[in-house]
């Protein structure tokens, strides 16, 4: 039985992307967001997902977020209930006059976040846009990241050691490319390289290992939607990351030094993390996913979101919110109606889009309908 946070309540913009100012009460667990073409549905999404670190789910520029014809600043703020389902107030913004360059604050009942992890640990949030249409047959990196937001609702604190990973190899790469010999400096950030990239590589083996099994079991494959096969390149070659920990990190180390030269020549890191993938099959019909249909492949990313929030939910007790644009336009009657029944059954809270209200019809009694134009509810 999934307990009652992990949800929005209530929404403020001020100034964000065609919303001059906009206040919502938020009350339900289906949030259905209807209207025309370029009304404002995915920017609204768009506002929940800066409820967890990051550049949201368009991953635009801060710039781009604010209203054109506003302030230059934005502000989104939140009635969110947390895991034990106390109200907390959630802002965050840029402000139109940053010296420092564009940056996002963020504040916790009137407190500075100290550090993304607040934020993640209070808010659980993935998204399906359209943008991910193309994820299978799309660069690696666009899958890395896929992975990492799911890793990151069960592992809140992988978005620090992505962060301090980056950092490092930063680093290195810079003092490689100006040939600076400091045996002691580049030992110290290949260590520490060694220590983060190891702990990515393991929560994201960790998260795929579990994630195979909720995609086999989980109400999506009794729903139509297909199984995914699950694999991951770690990124790491040919090393055993099921050794001992103390292990593996000093062979990566080791690899880190001796890589110098070719590292050096290439102008940039060739083993690590950076470089893992997430390869994803259609089992039904024994190939790679990026060979199948669109709808198919749409279906595919639906059944492994759903496995996912079970994930959460059975680790957790609380399933993930869900932001899901233009999800239900792809699905037949059936498949759709399945898709309602799985995310009512698990307690999802579901921020959903759609130009046509039909297609949540299913919905009527259990969802807010809202409908929006030129950036206003209607
Ligand atoms: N910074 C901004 N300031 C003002 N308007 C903006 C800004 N950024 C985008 N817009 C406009 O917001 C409008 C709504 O965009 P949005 O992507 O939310 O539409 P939508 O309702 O999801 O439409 P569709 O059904 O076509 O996907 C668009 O007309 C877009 O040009």
């Amino acid at each position: 039985m999934a307990r009652d946070g992990n949800r929005i309540t209530q929404l403020r913009l001020v100034d964000f992307r065609n919303y001059s100012s906009l206040t919502l009460d938020v009350e339900s667990r289906f949030i259905v967001l209807a209207g025309d073409n370029g009304s404002g549905k995915t920017n609204l999404l768009e506002a929940v997902s800066l409820l967890t670190p990051g550049r949201g789910l368009r991953r635009a520029t801060y710039p781009e977020m604010a209203n054109l014809t506003g302030s230059g600043g934005f502000s989104v703020r939140a009635g969110v209930l947390d895991e034990q389902a106390d109200s907390v107030d959630v802002l965050t913004m840029m402000r139109p006059d940053t010296a420092s360059g564009p940056q996002r604050q963020v504040r916790i009942d009137g407190t500075n976040a100290r550090s993304a992890d607040e934020l993640l640990a209070l808010v659980r949030l993935l998204w399906l846009t359209p943008a991910m249409d193309g994820l299978f047959t799309g660069p690696a990196g666009d899958r890395r990241r896929f992975l990492d937001r799911l890793v990151l609702t069960l592992h809140p604190e992988h978005g620090r050691h992505a962060t301090d990973y980056e950092r490092a190899m930063r680093s290195r790469n810079r003092l490689l490319a100006e040939d600076r010999r400091d045996e002691s400096w580049l030992s110290a950030i290949e260590s520490q390289m060694a220590e983060t990239g190891l702990a990515i590589a393991l929560a994201r083996a960790e998260t795929v290992h579990r994630l195979k099994a909720a995609v086999c079991e989980g109400f999506g494959a009794g729903a139509g939607f297909p199984i995914a096969g699950l694999e991951l390149a770690s990124g790491y070659g040919p090393v055993d990351l099921s050794r001992a920990a103390v292990d593996v990190e000093d062979e990566v180390a080791g690899r880190l030094r001796s890589n110098r030269p070719l590292d050096r020549a290439a102008g940039r890191t060739l083993e690590g993390p950076h470089r893992s993938d997430l390869l994803v099959t259609y089992l039904a019909k024994s190939m790679p996913a990026a060979l199948a249909s669109t709808g198919e492949q749409k279906a595919l990313l639906i059944g492994l979101i759903l496995a996912h929030a079970e994930l959460v939910l059975a680790t957790s007790g609380i399933p993930p919110i869900l932001l899901l644009d233009e999800v239900a336009a792809h699905l037949d009657a059936g498949r759709r109606a399945a898709l309602f029944d799985i995310l009512d059954h698990l307690g999802v809270q579901s921020f959903m889009t759609g130009t046509d209200y039909a297609l949540f019809s299913t919905l009527e009694g259990r969802a807010q309908i809202l409908s929006i134009a030129n950036g206003s509810l209607t």
